[in-house]
């Protein structure tokens, strides 16, 4: 094992809502986990939910310097509560996908010359060409997705090269929409970075390359190659190449982190700084998902994962490089409506109190007497649909529900369209299958029921709810043992396992069919807007 049990391994989230950070010691046991939340520590930067959502409600966007006054502040509370960083060995994290930083010229050298003495974010309020990054919520690009797949041959062209066909929040799109909308704030980008390679220069004290798993979320990286598509490049903006820089395995020791961390935090000058990756390829990791498994993400946003070795790219879901195993691939759906109709319909229908949101789903029965109902507080990525649609047990549409109804409606609405989504892609629940569940919701067990029941499967969890951190340090560890030639799986042998948290309501299984989303209409089942 990498270190002994003296030991540590950090891994970073760079999420929508909050930044996290769990540390593992050398026999893999969770030490420390600490967090800053955007919208309550961070007030001056005026975010709801992590983000600012534009007037047109399609553009959405969170400060830069924002992530970067979320890292002085997690190190210094991590400081105070007596962490010893001369432990730590590597480290590593992730970002939420798609999400982008335009460095201004001049922001390597300062990235370079970081003083020790100051905070971060004093140091590099000048260093960016625009202000608000442009994150995965952000659905404002449609012209450019239409031009990329035009540009390429059509949509399963695309998705055939980069995994996915084009969409909003991928970062092809976006850059390509600030070329257009602000080529002063383009000319004067020397870098662009995923919010993951962003948080890995911090780190660094330098640009750091994008990872092949969270490249793999932009559109512009051919998968198969797993290097840049000239063409994609080329539809996007010009000379895109040298402002993305290089693109690495995931698990590639980048370097060893700046004198500013040794200088002021006591890190080891020999820590090294592995790749960061995308939050959900961090989870894939975190729950040492294995062939067969489908992983359930109920962050911020709602994410279903597998892990695939014959990827066959269509223009439903995304097709990711594998952070962990360079020869496979994992298979991802993500649905914008997660936590927050989550919240809001808590606050509506159970006084804002989860525990009472529990309780509604343990009043009413499995299959909510034949009501359901899709919640799309904003426009949906799989469907692109926007709006509430009820439905009795007569499949008539109804414009409201009792509370309890509503909550539970809500729930098998949203975890149905994820069954029904996953089987498109060729998904098939089997005797043997485990969901596993991760994200803030999975620690709410009467949700956890609702997921078992409509997958008709038992789901398990792992000990935290932010696989990402977790996984990520797991890499972190992973990428010094990887120079001797061991797999992740071998790494991590003696992790601990998933452990079962619920199994379906005797009767799921009669009750299969009766998830009836032969009863939507087809617009809601969807992937993709017919033009
Ligand atoms: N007991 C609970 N029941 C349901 N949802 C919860 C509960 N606790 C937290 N959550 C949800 O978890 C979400 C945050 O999840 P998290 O995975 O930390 O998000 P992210 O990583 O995207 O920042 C919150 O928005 C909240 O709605
Ligand atoms: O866009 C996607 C995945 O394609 C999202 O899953 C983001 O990666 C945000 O993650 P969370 O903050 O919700 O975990």
């Amino acid at each position: 094992m990498a270190g002994g049990a003296d030991s540590c391994f950090l891994g970073f989230d760079f999420s929508t809502q909050q930044l996290k950070v769990i540390a593992v010691d050398g026999n893999l046991e969770v030490i420390v986990q600490s967090s800053v939340q955007f919208d309550s520590e961070l007030p001056e930067f005026r975010t709801r939910g992590g983000v600012h959502i534009h007037d047109d409600k399609l553009t959405v966007t969170s400060p830069a310097l924002m992530f970067v006054k979320a890292l002085d502040v997690l190190l210094e509370k991590m400081r105070n509560a007596g962490f010893d960083f001369s432990r730590v060995k590597a480290i590593s994290g992730s970002g939420q996908q798609h999400g982008s930083v335009f460095w201004r010229k001049g922001a390597r050298q300062t990235l370079n010359h970081l003083d020790p003495q100051k905070h971060l974010h004093l140091q590099l309020q000048e260093c960016f060409a625009l202000q608000d990054c442009p994150v995965w919520m952000d659905s404002s690009t449609s012209d450019q997705c239409q031009f990329l797949e035009a540009a390429v041959g059509g949509a399963q062209r695309l998705a055939d090269i980069t995994g996915s066909r084009a969409y909003e929040r991928f970062t092809g799109s976006q850059i390509a929409k600030i070329y257009r909308s602000k080529p002063e704030e383009f000319s004067e980008t020397e870098r662009i970075s995923l919010i993951s390679s962003f948080a890995s220069s911090l780190f660094l004290g330098d640009y750091a390359p994008i990872d092949f798993s969270d490249g793999s979320g932009m559109n512009l990286m051919d998968i198969f190659e797993r290097r840049w598509s000239q063409v994609c490049l080329d539809a996007a903006a010009p000379q895109l190449a040298e402002r993305l820089g290089d693109l690495t395995p995931s698990a590639a020791v980048l370097g060893c982190v700046s004198l500013y961390y040794t200088e002021r935090f006591g890190f080891a000058p020999s820590c090294k700084v592995v790749a960061f990756t995308g939050d959900n390829p961090g989870s894939l990791a975190g729950m040492r998902l294995q062939e067969g498994d489908l992983a359930v993400s109920l962050g911020t946003s709602d994410t279903v994962f597998l892990w695939i070795r014959d990827p066959r790219p269509s223009t439903e879901g995304h097709i990711f490089c594998n952070p962990v195993d360079c020869g496979a691939y994992m298979a991802l759906i993500c649905f914008k409506n997660g936590s927050f109709p989550r919240e809001r319909i808590r606050d509506e229908c159970a006084g804002g109190s989860w525990e009472r949101f529990s309780a509604a789903l343990r009043s009413t029965p499995m299959g909510n007497h034949g009501n359901l109902g899709m919640y799309f507080d904003v426009m949906e990525i799989t469907p692109p649909a926007a709006g509430v649609h009820r439905f009795n047990a007569e499949g008539q549409r109804v414009s409201w529900f009792e509370q309890d109804v509503e909550i539970r409606a809500l729930l098998e609405g949203q975890f149905l369209a994820k069954r029904v989504h996953a089987e498109k892609l060729g998904y098939k629940i089997l005797a043997g299958t485990r969901v596993l569940a991760t994200g803030g919701a999975s620690s709410n067990k009467d949700i956890l029921q609702v997921l078992s029941d409509v997958f008709n499967a038992p789901v398990y969890t792992i000990d935290v709810t932010d696989s990402a951190c977790l996984g990520c340090a797991y890499r972190a560890l992973h990428a010094l043992e990887a120079e001797t030639g061991a797999s992740f799986t071998e790494t991590l042998r003696n992790a601990p396992e998933p452990q079962l948290a619920v199994r379906p309501t005797p009767g799921a299984q009669e009750h299969d069919a009766g998830y009836g989303g032969n009863k939507l209409p087809d617009e809601l089942l969807k992937d993709r807007r017919q033009t």
